[in-house]
């Protein structure tokens, strides 16, 4: 039986596989097997060790990633094991708080709040504070909120029935504002993703016990992608693995591309730091691609300076050298591309889904686009396509939140559409009522539903269509009661009604994603956890099996392999992209040098890179990106003509930016706490040093202002 779970994988993906006591880390360019390898080693510890799965924690880094895990770990231990702990960590701060949330007040069916839905609570602040609401000033705040809640403060806050939040109490507007939000955060019970996070930090911190038993049930652990895992992150899965001690992580340090959201690859490279008794594996055998690829992408990577070599070797068979496009316009680009595509359709009977069409950012998928829908071909856009925050979809899914939590937000959104007559002017009563009997707005109508205020509306037949499906909400299964609350509450009648026929499509796709999730589940699926386990779902993670060609963001295509790959707009300005350039800094420009690196991995058999002349977005002449220089040109073959003009000129630019990006770097001049003055702003202060940015952070007393200064600016002096 062993033999099965060890059999495709080489000496040193048994080894790993087998090692199963103690902390491991395996260390290892793309596609050599790391992800096969931890998912083996998930059926060995099942299979051969009889290990429970709901003793293995999975950690993956996206919903689409653990699906996929899913599916293979099933394969090889049978499709009726629950793999329930294999997700991504939102997805298991979920579980955990499902079980134990009760013990900071909170009932265990809360509400996740996604960023459309966070909007919808700003809003109804703004209205309520009688200010202009705009989508900008919705940003700032959210962003704020989030800086808040990189600590866990806020939580003891929220928690706190002494002395309940009280937004009164402050005069600074988005202060108040703030503390508006926690309040009717905490009255929907709503946690967004942030939350799920602090919360359960704040669960195991307070509750020892529960901490305790979660450390006690997860005997194995194991991380895909650890590289590009937070502090916060790698802190929870140290907790969680402090009884046992054993920690099975894998990573490739070069593919660390979230380090602008905080991941930090020292946590893989400086490993032994927190495990000193580790183990260390290297794999070195790529089985992805073809030798030419694989050259092209450790060229490339080579240029990096704060990186340790991998010595890696691949026995496929030669392939095709990589293709360097250049066209002499976008339209040009996209026109060769299509044709490239018919080529591989029609002569090397490929098909539409083993092509893969990958970029900087969402924006560059339109020209691309255009071509396609022109040319009729099937494609799928993951990431773009935004099909949760469709209208219809978060409408359909109001109805099934109202059923299962019975909050405000849901109510709000669906209690007048179709039309019900319950206005603004009927809802500002119900709200008063709700605030002075304690009542969810829901539970206000309900009660009030026959009240002469409400006698000419449709209220109450409203709340006997959701009071009759809720009776039967835990008997039929969720696809079954989507339908039924569609039709009794007169949704599905409203869209048939409009004709629009993208909407009632949207809503069918809903449904049949829903059934084959039910499918997929196994066990008897609570709406509940349907629910919650939704609103996690990031749009990239949208199953789509036409067969259609992939387009996506380079940092959507993680993980993932595709026989022919298009890495689009490799240009100056967009590839890197045009901020990493005008920092100046080098990390920047590694960490997009590291995006590439993942783009030019993820091929199996050909690799395509084009760009084309024009102008970015922002007006700049449009040059090929420095990284199409850097590249091993015996593996590349370049098409489409470059006059020798222009490729000085590129040149020219990439020298003159590389010069500033290698200045040395300076040295700060002045110390933490030292007094300095500033030409314009006076005497100050130096509060703190980011070494990173070489900045200081200073307060000038006068002016009574922190500002950041440069350490290369000459004007600060000592007093
Ligand atoms: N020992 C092996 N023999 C044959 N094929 C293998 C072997 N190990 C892995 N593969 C195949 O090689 C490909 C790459 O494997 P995998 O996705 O696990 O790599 P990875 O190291 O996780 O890559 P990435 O860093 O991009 O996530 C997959 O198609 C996998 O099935
Ligand atoms: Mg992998």
């Amino acid at each position: 039986m062993e033999l099965g779970m060890l059999s495709g994988l080489n000496e040193m993906q048994q080894l790993a596989v087998t090692t199963t006591e103690g902390s491991i880390r395996v260390i290892a360019g793309a596609g050599s097997g790391k992800t096969r390898a931890l998912t083996n080693r998930y059926a060995y510890l099942v299979n051969a060790l009889g290990i429970e799965p709901s003793n293995l924690l999975c950690v993956t880094f996206t919903n689409k990633a653990s699906q996929e895990m899913k599916r293979r770990v099933k394969k090889l231990i049978g499709g009726e094991r629950d793999t329930g702990y294999i997700s991504t960590y939102h997805g298991f701060c979920v579980r955990i708080l499902r079980e134990d949330i009760h013990h900071l007040f909170y009932p265990k069916n809360f509400l996740i709040l996604d960023t459309e839905d966070q909007k919808t609570i700003l809003r109804e602040i703004y209205e309520e504070l009688q200010l202009k609401i705009n989508d900008s000033k919705f940003n700032r705040i959210l962003k704020k909120i989030a800086e808040m809640k990189m600590d866990t403060e806020y939580v003891y806050q929220l928690m706190n029935r002494e002395n309940p939040i009280d937004p009164e109490k402050t005069e600074d507007q988005d202060r108040k504002i703030i503390l508006m939000y926690l309040k009717k955060q905490k009255r929907v019970y709503g946690l967004d993703f942030d939350d799920l996070m602090n919360f359960t930090f704040v669960l195991f911190k307070e509750y020892k016990k529960v901490l305790e038993k979660w450390q006690d049930h997860l005997h194995y652990i194991q991380v895909d992608e650890f590289q590009d895992s937070s502090s916060r992150q790698f802190e929870l899965i140290r907790l969680l693995s402090e009884k046992h001690k054993n920690l099975f992580v894998v990573g490739d340090p070069d593919q660390t591309i979230y380090e602008w959201r905080g991941a930090d690859p020292k946590f893989i490279v400086h490993f032994e730091k927190w495990y000193p008794d580790c183990q260390t594996i290297f794999l070195n055998q790529n089985y992805r691609s073809t030798p030419e690829i694989l050259e092209i992408g450790n060229s490339l990577i080579r240029n990096n300076k704060l990186r340790v070599d991998k010595d890696m070797f691949t026995e496929s068979p030669s392939g095709l050298k990589v293709i360097h496009y250049h066209g002499k316009s976008e339209q040009e680009e996209a026109k060769w591309i299509l044709n490239q595509i018919k080529h591989l359709v029609k002569e090397k009977g490929s098909r539409l889904s083993q092509i893969a069409i990958l970029y900087r950012a969402n924006y560059l998928s339109r020209f691309i686009e255009q071509e396609l829908i022109h040319e009729n071909i099937e494609y799928a856009i993951f990431g773009g396509f935004k099909f949760f925050e469709r209208k219809e979809i978060k409408d359909a899914l109001a109805l099934l939140r109202l059923l299962a939590f019975g909050d405000d937000l849901s109510f709000l959104r669906i209690v007048n559409t179709p039309k019900r007559q319950i206005g603004k002017k009927r809802i500002q009563l119900l709200r008063e009522w709700a605030e002075q009997e304690g009542l969810t707005l829901y539970d206000t109508l309900k009660k009030y539903a026959q009240h002469e205020q409400f006698q000419r509306t449709k209220a109450q037949e409203f709340v006997q269509a959701i009071e009759s499906l809720k009776v039967k909400k835990d008997e039929v299964a969720v696809s079954d009661l989507l339908q039924d609350v569609l039709q009794a509450t007169g949704y599905e009648a409203l869209i048939r009604e409009d004709g629009d026929q993208d909407r009632l499509d949207n809503v069918m796709e809903l449904q049949r994603s829903l059934v084959q999730y039910e499918a997929s589940y196994g066990e008897d699926l609570s709406l509940e956890y349907y629910l919650q386990m939704l609103t996690l779902y990031t749009e990239n993670d949208r199953e789509d099996d036409k067969d259609s060609v992939k387009l996506m963001t380079i940092h959507t295509a993680k993980g993932l392999e595709y026989p022919y790959v298009f890495l689009i707009g490799m240009s100056e300005n967009i590839l890197p992209n045009e901020r990493s350039l005008r920092d100046r800094k080098e990390y920047a420009l590694e960490e997009e040098r590291r995006l590439a690196y993942v783009a030019i991995t993820r091929a199996e058999k050909e690799l395509y890179l084009t760009e084309s002349e024009g102008f970015t977005g922002r007006g700049q002449k449009k040059y090929p990106s420095r990284f199409i220089f850097e590249l091993d040109e015996e593996r590349c073959r370049h098409i489409g003509v470059m006059d020798r003009n222009l490729e000085e000129e590129a040149k020219e630019v990439i020298r003159v930016a590389r010069r500033l990006q290698t200045q040395p770097e300076t040295e700060a001049a002045h110390d933490e706490g030292a007094k300095v003055h500033h030409p314009v702003f006076g005497e100050g202060i130096i509060e703190s040093i980011d070494e990173k940015k070489q900045m200081y952070m200073v307060h000038f007393e006068t002016m009574e202002i922190t500002r950041p200064i440069s350490w290369s600016f000459k004007g600060l002096t000592k007093e």
